[in-house]
């Protein structure tokens, strides 16, 4: 028989070092993780016996055996599931898959404790050196003749090889327990540990300790199938963490049954907290979807809408065939009817914890919320209910604000939601287009999730009122009414101010040619001298940052300068206007207005020389 030695992936020797000197307390957890991954498999199997029922002929009945040697200090965990093949072995012990886990094991610091990443994440199959010092794994994959032997001490290396003494089918793992951890070779403790964290499991596990009988150790029955009033907390939170490969307290659950046109049982979770993955790409939820209490597949997109992602859990339906193939299951109509009936049950949950306990919610919102506000626009059926939902910060609320609490809060003579975006929320708050809207108190909503972009595109009002941004068009601060805190005229004569105001702009658009779309006098500046905006009917500035950096748009629209007439510069400048030989130096003037306004929108610019040459021009003649 041939054997041949491999290296783990860098990873993964990583993981197993912090793995077997961690001192992690919860050290039994592996045995729910080595339950969790036979119980998988057999689910697999169960599913690939759908086409091929050659498969399980022989042996039907999926079981998990534990077996206990208590002279030899060893634990096996049997299954006859799906089993692994040579291949199998190598890429799934030898490597870490989810890449979630590789990277974050790429960031950990050498010298930190692996604690909290056992806590985190679970190792799953690894976890299996915090208990013994050689694992051996035996496996025979389903339909295949030969059978392979995996063994390694969790030292760098691992031998793999045929195997001859090999279940028919399935997985054989033996556990050589550390001197250290031989109370996992009580068997009462094991009775406990399995009815504590693997009851849920609805495969039937036994433990045979030498050569007794074997007993029964958990009720193997589906979970979700049970009266919520025989499930304890702790058992949810068990299965949680089984389907979900979780290892938080989950934020929300929901344990539904769905009857009339069409019947499923639903148990859903929502996670404590963000997955590092959330917003990449090929996220996928994960909600398994089950035909009457048959695994079919934790890959089906049609099941849930992409912005429910986060959502983990079990979707089990009585009204799909059981064989159904994985193409039958695309644009299948049965499961839009779920997809639709799942996302309005979350949404209606979701709005009745935001009533009952709003702190909880913004906890939620904080790390979920950029994903829910998607559905607003690629969900017809629940975008009323999600535009409800959705927390905003703004220029006054404290904390999160609703729609509906900003349109109570509206001002006399406004009728407009006005929101700005950007990427960064503190810094929008500073931007000079907010300051007409700060000081006559009109409340501006913060908009810095790119998705609010896209949104807001599609979605015209709310209540009637139309979404404004302060960056585009008019401001129609005029018709506002209440106090406009900021008035520092008076001292200062204006009279004569306007036409010379006037002519600057005239000047100042003149100059700049085809850099601006129009120059105008803003309503909105009080403090900056100007700024950029978008004209009415344009994209909006940060919307074209952001496809831009997608590589979505390559042009950019014109934008239009806004000048504060009010303001010291400008009225200098404007005095200058008709002035003998002011020609040059309103030009540099104009050049660096238009420069000074792309600074403050946080934009590169053009021609950074012309603007060093234009700015010491002047500061030169200013000090001359
Ligand atoms: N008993 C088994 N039978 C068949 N395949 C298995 C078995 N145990 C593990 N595997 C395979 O090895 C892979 C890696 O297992 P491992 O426990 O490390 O990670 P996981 O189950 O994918 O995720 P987690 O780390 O959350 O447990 C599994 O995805 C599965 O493909």
């Amino acid at each position: 028989m041939s054997e041949e030695k491999l290296s783990f992936q860098a990873e993964v020797s990583r993981l197993l070092d912090i793995v077997a000197h961690s001192l992690y307390s919860n050290k039994e957890i592996f045995l729910r993780e080595l339950i969790s991954n036979a119980s998988d498999a057999c689910d697999r199997l169960r599913y690939a016996a759908l086409t091929q029922p050659e498969l399980t002929a022989d042996d039907p009945d999926f079981k998990i055996d534990l077996t206990l040697d208590t002279d030899a200090k060893t634990l096996t965990i049997a299954d006859n599931g799906i089993g692994m093949n040579r291949e199998d072995l190598v890429e799934n012990l030898g490597t870490i898959a989810r890449s979630g886990t590789a990277a974050f094991m790429d960031q950990l610091d050498s010298k930190q404790d692996g604690t909290n990443l056992i806590g985190q994440f679970g190792v799953g199959f690894y976890s299996s050196y915090m208990v013994a010092d050689k694992v051996s794994v035996i496996s025979r994959r389903a339909g295949e003749d030969q059978a392979w032997s995996w063994v390694s001490d969790g030292r760098g290396e691992f031998t793999i090889g045929e195997a001859e003494d090999a279940p028919k089918r399935g997985t054989r793992i033996t556990l050589h327990l550390r001197e250290d951890q031989a109370e996992f070779a009580d068997p009462m403790r094991l009775r406990t540990i399995v009815k504590t964290y693997s009851d849920h499991i609805p495969i039937p596990i036994s433990l045979r300790e030498g050569d007794k009988e074997p007993e029964s150790l958990n009720t193997a029955s589906a979970i979700w199938t049970r009266p919520k009033s025989e499930i304890t907390d702790a058992q949810y939170t068990e299965f949680y963490h089984h389907v979900a490969h979780a290892f938080d307290e989950p934020w929300e659950r929901m344990h539904f049954k769905a009857e009339g046109m069409i019947e499923y049982t639903g148990l859903l979770f929502i996670p404590a907290s963000k997955p590092f993955d959330l917003f990449h790409p090929d996220r996928k939820h994960g909600v398994k979807l089950y035909v009457r209490r048959v695994f079919i597949t934790d890959d089906c997109a049609e099941l849930i809408p992409p912005y429910l992602r986060f959502l983990r859990g079990v979707i089990d339906t009585e009204d799909l065939p059981l064989n159904i193939s994985r193409e039958m299951l695309q644009h299948n109509p049965l499961l839009t009817k779920i997809r639709n009936g799942v996302a309005k049950r979350v949404v209606s949950e979701l709005t009745k914890k935001a009533e009952k306990d709003p702190e909880a919610f913004e906890k939620f919102w904080n790390d979920f919320g950029a994903v829910l506000k998607e559905g607003i626009y690629e969900d017809d059926g629940q975008r009323a209910a999600l535009l409800k939902l959705a927390r905003f910060r703004s220029t006054t609320a404290e904390g999160m604000t609703t729609l509906a609490d900003y349109v109570s809060r509206m001002k006399e003579g406004q009728d407009a939601i006005y929101y700005i975006s950007g990427a960064d929320g503190e810094n929008i708050k500073r931007s000079p287009q907010l300051e007409g809207f700060a000081a006559k108190g009109v409340e501006v909503l913060l908009f810095s999730d790119p998705v609010d972009e896209f949104w807001i595109t599609s979605i015209p009002d709310f209540e009637g009122k139309a979404f404004k941004s302060v960056t585009r068009g008019g401001a129609d601060l005029g018709k506002i009414g209440g106090a406009e805190k900021d008035e520092k005229e008076g001292e200062e004569e204006t009279g004569s101010g306007d036409t010379n105001v006037d002519s600057l702009i005239a000047f100042v658009k003149l100059t700049l040619k085809e850099q601006v779309k129009d120059v105008r006098a803003s309503e909105r500046l009080t403090e900056s001298a100007v700024c950029l905006v978008a004209d009415e009917g344009d994209i909006d500035i940060n919307l074209e940052r952001i496809l831009k950096q997608h590589n979505q748009l390559d042009s950019s629209a014109q934008r239009v300068l806004e000048i504060n007439p009010k303001h010291s510069l400008v009225k200098a400048l404007a005095k200058r206007i008709g002035q003998e030989g002011a020609g040059d130096e309103l030009q540099d003037a104009a050049g660096l207005l238009l420069d000074q306004a792309r600074i403050l929108e946080g934009e590169t610019l053009p021609d950074p020389v012309a603007f060093a040459r234009r700015l010491s021009g002047l500061v030169e003649k200013g000090l001359a």
